[in-house]
């Protein structure tokens, strides 16, 4: 699903409006329709009080207009416009209008004097800011922010949570409405899957107002939001006639004394990805290790005892995943630097060699074409340096990626796969993850497919996808605290055949079926 940004949003409605001869007020009322119906199938006419808080733009004209369909079915509905400028919209006003005809007096805010009583059982509607919003709100307008954010009531934001930018990092925390549920018109946005702004959302949907479908397919845009339907393009079918030489020759070199477990997980993970051959590369310490609990991997060793000193091999695998648990010691790096100046084959990096590469960054340009670098945020911050928001921590890994022509996987709750300029938001996984050796797992996801014969970036995208979608599912019978590494990989078969899998037909359907 594509992630577009606020001015295509704007250049869709522009062109839906001259396309379909419509005008912006229709739109507004469909986007009001929309938002009325999903309040009114949960709702079922509950006397709840509703109090909805409306800017003067356009997001606050929705609030408005469907403010006039809740008075009209006979909910208990408070309105108050949050008077932040003179430049009310038109179809704000057309709005305004309509509701004043239902008799309906909304109550003007010009300061947080008078901020108004909202009870833990209510229901806010956030109409404040939408997509408009383009400085950080007054002092008086942050108060009333933080008025309905300290209350108990269920938020639900028009389009956006009002205060969040859409295509830039927020500059005063203290001024975002945190949104329980957003009902987002036509597409999600960016800021509600990074780090920094995603914790203002609970939850979303996308209301379909109905945008030009035209303009929507062929525009390109910067983020896409990656779920079953964009990987199931991908997935490469298993042959028929096909052996274990078709499906490729990972080798995973890692591991150092007290470390050898982090190569178990690559290793059984990348054969459990689909790999025809794995063989790990590790320091004698490992071999009785591995062998004894991975049978169906092969073992070389390096000649030293407990950590990696000169990694030399004679094979040619199809990818090499490198990096985890190998320690940062001088031999090591020594090992790793005339490692990556001769080697030509597709790499998977993690870990410690990053951490390596951070360290001497001359080594970058030895990486070949199409690396893909698995960094968790601290070892991102170790590679490109910090950054002061999200969107320059993504502007930097784009320089990043192109300079060295490699993928970047920045992992994290929603991991963001860079490649170029476009960058890849997954939707699979949850905290439950965040446990050691779940980074382990998803380098021998990822080398697997590579193993395959998937092109880098699918295999980025693919491998961070499946890894969260096992993550899903074994969540289920484990809980979030007692997931570990080792399930991810059990639940791997899992997340194929779930690739599969006809989607449940709602409740209603179920029981029509049955009569
Ligand atoms: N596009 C679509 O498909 C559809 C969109 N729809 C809806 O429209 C919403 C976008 O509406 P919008 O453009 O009127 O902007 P909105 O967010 O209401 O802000 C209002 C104005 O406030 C101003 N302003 C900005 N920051 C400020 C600040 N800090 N403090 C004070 N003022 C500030 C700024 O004007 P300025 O003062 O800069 O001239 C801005 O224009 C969108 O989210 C969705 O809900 C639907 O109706 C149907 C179809
Ligand atoms: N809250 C979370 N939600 C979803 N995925 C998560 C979360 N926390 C961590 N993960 C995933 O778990 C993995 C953790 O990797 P990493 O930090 O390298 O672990 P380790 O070094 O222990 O192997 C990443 O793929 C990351 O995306
Ligand atoms: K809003």
């Amino acid at each position: 699903m594509k992630l577009y940004s606020a001015k295509q949003i704007y250049k869709a409605d522009q062109i839906s409006i001259k396309k379909e001869e419509i005008g912006s007020n229709e739109l507004m009322e469909r986007a009001a329709l929309q938002l009325f119906n999903w309040m009114h199938l949960r709702m079922q006419g509950a006397p709840v009080k509703i109090h909805l808080f409306c800017g003067i733009g356009n997001n606050g004209g929705d609030g408005i207009a469907l403010a006039r369909h809740l008075v009209d079915h006979g909910y208990n509905v408070e309105v108050y416009v949050v008077n932040y400028s003179e430049k009310r919209s038109k179809d704000f006003l057309i709005n305004l209008d309509r509701l004043k005809d239902r008799k309906v007096w909304p109550h003007f805010m010009n300061s947080d004097d008078e901020l108004p009583q909202i009870g833990g059982e209510d229901i806010i509607v956030d109409g404040i800011f939408g997509i408009g919003l383009n400085r950080t709100p007054d002092e008086w307008v942050v108060k009333i922010i933080q008025h309905l954010n300290n209350s108990k009531a269920f938020i639900l934001s028009i389009d956006i949570p009002s205060g969040l930018f859409t295509d830039q990092g927020p500059d005063n925390f203290q001024a975002i409405i945190k949104s329980n549920y957003v009902l987002s018109f036509q597409t999600p946005k960016l800021v509600f899957f990074l780090p920094e702004t995603g914790t203002f959302i609970e939850q979303w949907e996308v209301l379909d107002i109905g945008l030009d479908p035209e303009y929507l397919r062929v525009t390109e845009t910067d983020y896409e939001l990656i779920g079953k339907n964009e990987v199931l393009t991908m997935y490469k079918p298993r042959e028929k006639y096909g052996h274990k030489g078709t499906y490729g020759h990972s080798l995973i070199i890692g591991g150092s004394y007290g470390k050898i477990g982090s190569v178990c997980l690559s290793s059984r993970a990348a054969l459990h990805a689909g790999s025809g051959l794995v063989t790990s590369f590790v320091p004698k310490i490992g071999y009785s290790i591995l062998q004894t609990s991975l049978p169906e991997v092969m073992v070389l060793t390096d000649t030293d005892e407990n950590e990696l000193t000169d990694i030399k091999f004679n094979l040619e695998p199809s990818v090499i995943g490198v990096g985890v648990g190998i320690g940062t010691s001088e031999v090591t790096i020594k090992a790793l630097s005339s490692f990556l100046k001769s080697n030509k084959l597709p790499l998977v990096i993690d870990a410690d060699a990053l951490n390596i590469l951070s360290k001497n960054k001359a080594l970058l340009k030895d990486l070949s074409e199409d690396s893909i670098l698995t960094p968790h945020p601290k070892e991102l911050e170790r590679l490109i340096g910090n950054w002061k928001d999200d969107f320059e921590k993504l502007a930097k890994v784009k320089e990043f990626s192109k300079k060295y022509k490699c993928i970047v996987v920045i992992k994290g709750a929603h991991t963001i796969i860079v490649h170029g300029e476009k960058g890849y938001v997954n939707t699979t996984g949850n905290p439950g993850m965040a446990t050691a050796g779940s980074g382990d797992v998803l380098t021998g996801i990822i080398t697997g497919l590579r193993a395959q014969g998937y092109p880098a970036l699918d295999a980025a995208i693919f491998g961070v996808y499946l890894h969260g979608r096992s993550g899903d599912i074994a969540v289920e019978s484990t809980g979030f605290q007692s997931l570990t590494a080792s399930h991810l990989i059990a639940n791997l078969a899992g997340a194929f055949i779930d690739l599969f899998k006809m989607p449940e037909p709602p409740e209603v359907e179920k029981e029509n079926q049955q009569n």
